[in-house]
């Protein structure tokens, strides 16, 4: 067993969740305390200017325009939330066996291969003094995998652990949503399903200067549009069959322009939850039971759709004795534990690369930076 510290700045850019577990990288998970670190108005402006100028880039390393700053942001304020975090528990570095290092996503091309996560791991693992696993992405997109999404092996490890009677839906709604299909006896399938608050969280900071429908309230006020819906629904994504994977700007709200805004939200929410429950068609069978985690198992709004669309339970993750909000954080810690154990992150049927693999790379605090 060892104690992992994750840490994840997801594509909300609403702040970083950090986690705590102790885990054997396989059936094994306790978890332990958590701590999350709001982002403020003026680091989510940085942020959102570093993910304009990330559009430009061709190579992974480049760092245009607003990214270096952005990246000596993430990379401060990852050490503030570990320092904080092992102060309020009376942790010393020593305590902790690894920390698992996600980053900020500023650009996601796995077609390009190209997937960009802002953190400078090896600058993290020296000013704390733990060894650090970063960029977990990158292995899996240099063997022609997607990338993401990483988390469906932590969800597996989840599932069985409670026992459930399978085939479960665990469905992350985060800026993005994504999809694991936890089966017996089969690697997880998983895929981005498509949005998720991202939509909803630029049409409400657009409208009303607050980056969130809290607790679903204008959505619940508003009206479904079908017609606008059918129009986002016709995306093509939707008709791509799995593996495959989304950047956090793939989709336009410009089809809710038109109307008011709980409408608007209202229609979003729909879209996140209709995308969501078309994942359906890419299944081997029905799932039975769908687990919701990520920022999206607060909106009743989303909830009370994914049940009209799916017709089966709906569940959050809170109701199983895990964490909704903590769920990847938890998941890059227990990444960083399998990584470091040389196990897979990533399978055929969740990125679509050739074979299982591992990935992330490990900084050792005070050692030599090998240019890549
Ligand atoms: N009480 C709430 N009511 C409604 N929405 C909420 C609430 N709390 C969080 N959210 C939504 O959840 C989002 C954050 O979710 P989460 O932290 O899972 O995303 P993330 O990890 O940044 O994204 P990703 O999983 O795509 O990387 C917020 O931006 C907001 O839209
Ligand atoms: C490139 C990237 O950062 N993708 C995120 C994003 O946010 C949700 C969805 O899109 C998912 O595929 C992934 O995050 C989770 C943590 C994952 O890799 O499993």
């Amino acid at each position: 067993m060892m104690t992992a510290l994750g840490l994840m700045s997801g594509t909300s850019m609403d702040g970083i969740d950090a986690a705590l577990i102790e885990t054997d990288g396989e059936g094994t998970v306790e978890m332990g305390p958590t701590v999350e670190l709001a982002y403020n108005e003026e680091e989510r402006s940085l942020l959102r200017q570093a993910l304009a100028d990330a559009v430009a880039m061709k190579r992974r390393n480049e760092r245009p325009g607003a990214l270096v700053a952005a990246e000596r942001l993430i990379t401060r304020k990852h050490a503030d939330v570990v320092s904080d975090f092992l102060k309020a528990h009376d942790l010393s570095p020593d305590d902790i066996d690894v920390i698992g290092f996600h980053g900020q996503t500023v650009l996601h091309r796995p077609q390009e291969r190209l997937t960009v996560q802002l953190g400078d791991g090896q600058a993290l693992a020296d000013s704390l003094g733990i060894q650090t696993v970063y960029d977990m992405r990158a292995a899996d997109v240099a063997e022609g995998g997607q990338g993401a999404p990483l988390v469906p092996v932590y969800h597996q490890a989840l599932v069985q652990a409670a026992k459930l009677a399978g085939p479960v839906a665990v469905l992350n709604l985060g800026g993005v949503g994504n999809v694991s299909y936890i089966a017996r006896g089969r690697d997880p399938i998983a895929f981005d399903t498509g949005p998720a608050n991202a939509l909803i969280d630029d049409l409400m900071m657009e409208r009303t200067g607050i980056a969130l429908d809290q607790d679903g309230r204008q959505a619940l006020a508003g009206r479904v549009d079908e017609t606008v819906l059918g129009q986002l629904m016709a995306h093509s994504y939707f008709g791509e069959a799995p593996p495959k994977s989304l950047d956090r700007n793939a989709f336009s709200r410009e089809a809710v322009a038109g109307l008011s805004t709980p409408d608007a939200v209202a229609t979003l929410a729909a879209f996140t939850a209709r995308s969501a429950a078309a994942a359906r068609q890419w299944l081997p069978a029905e799932p039975k039971l769908w687990i919701v985690c990520g920022g999206g198992a607060r909106n009743p709004a989303i909830l009370n759709f994914l049940r009209a669309e799916t017709g089966v339970p709906v569940r959050t993750a809170d109701e199983f004795g895990w964490s909704a909000s903590m769920m990847e954080a938890q998941a890059f810690a227990y990444l960083a534990v399998r990584s470091l154990k040389d196990l897979p992150l990533t399978f055929p049927s969740s990125t679509g690369v050739r074979k299982a693999l591992t990935g992330g790379i490990l900084a050792v605090p005070g050692q030599k930076r090998v240019s890549a």
